[in-house]
């Protein structure tokens, strides 16, 4: 297996008394997308920030391709975006990249012309940055940070404020550099719908915890599921489920069953209907939709948890 990118062990931020980060562990691969997920104040952008060394932390330790923060040659190996998108407006895209090359004293004369063709920014390269989208600027401030090609790429809400059409630029060129490149990705989001279409694998924070972590691919079947139909004849409907074995109530308007053994298996339970005289006329499994499970799995009932309020 291939070492990762970035390793976190126990890592650890007191602010006073304000733990805000607490003994967290997690690693990204090449070529992981690794989304932290966490309402505000969760302590994400400190948990980004102490990867990029702009955070000391209280304990614990952090290596980037088995490397200490220490060491100097990291800072080649990381790219990050934990700013809103910015840029030289008055210059264009090319000069912004000139600049940033540099900057970083990137010696290849190629780097802009490669950036420009892998973000996509060649029918804007001659353009004064702003009057760039939204989305084109995102591209841009992305292009500077993957510049000298770094191993892994730290980004804070990287597709907050953008329109659905730059979320989904943005997603793309992520994928693009992880599937293409082996970039490994480390992002934050508040919104689990939006994470759970970019990240491969999904660490939820809460209140400086790592709470879960789970591949991308499994949140279908962690997501609660239940049935629901109705019957000309509910309370009938009821009576005979049970005597079929399922558990089953009346909710609003329909007949709810919950047993993974009746949404494992609905024409299970259609045919019990149909052979105890209450044929359905309608039945449907229910998924939880992503926001709720996110809310459940941090236990963010009230109103003051969902606010950040800690
Ligand atoms: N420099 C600091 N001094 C004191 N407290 C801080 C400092 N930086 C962050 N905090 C506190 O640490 C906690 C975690 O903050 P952090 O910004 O890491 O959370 P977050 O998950 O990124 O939130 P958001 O989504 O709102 O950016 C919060 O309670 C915050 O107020």
């Amino acid at each position: 297996m291939t070492a990762p990118a970035l390793r976190l062990q126990g890592v650890s931020k007191n602010y006073g008394t304000l733990r805000a980060v607490d003994r967290v562990s997690f690693e990204v691969r090449p070529g992981q997308l690794y989304a932290l997920l966490g309402l505000n104040g969760a302590g994400k952008t400190t948990v980004l920030r102490t990867v990029l060394g702009m955070v000391r932390p209280s304990a614990g330790s952090v290596t980037v391709l088995g490397r200490g923060l220490g060491d100097r040659s990291v800072r080649a190996e990381v790219g990050y975006l934990v700013e809103a998108a910015s840029a030289y407006p008055e210059l264009t895209v090319r000069e912004n990249l000139e600049v940033a090359r540099r900057l970083r004293r990137l010696g290849s004369p190629t780097a802009v012309q490669d950036a420009v063709e892998l973000f996509g920014l060649r029918e804007h390269a001659d353009r004064r940055a702003r009057v760039l989208s939204q989305g084109n600027l995102q591209r841009l401030a992305l292009a500077r940070a993957m510049l000298h090609r770094p191993s892994l790429l730290v980004l804070d809400e990287p597709v907050n404020g953008l329109d659905p059409a730059g979320v989904v630029e943005v997603r793309t060129l992520l994928e693009r550099l992880a599937r293409e490149q082996g970039t490994a990705v480390l992002l934050s989001s508040h919104i689990l719908g939006e994470v759970a279409r970019v990240a491969t694998r999904i660490g939820v924070l809460h209140r400086g915890r790592l709470l879960d972590e789970f591949a991308t691919a499994a949140l279908p079947d962690r997501v609660r599921r239940h049935l629901e139909l109705t019957t000309r004849d509910d309370d009938r409907a009821v009576r005979v489920l049970a005597a079929a074995g399922f558990a089953a109530h009346r909710g609003p308007g329909a007949v709810v069953l919950q047993d993974a053994r009746a949404t494992d298996r609905p024409d299970a339970v259609a045919t019990a209907l149909v052979h105890g005289g209450v044929p359905p006329t309608g039945l449907a499994v229910i998924r939880e939709d992503l926001e709720a499970h996110f809310l459940r799995l941090v236990g963010a009932g009230h109103p003051e948890e969902r606010s950040g309020a800690r």
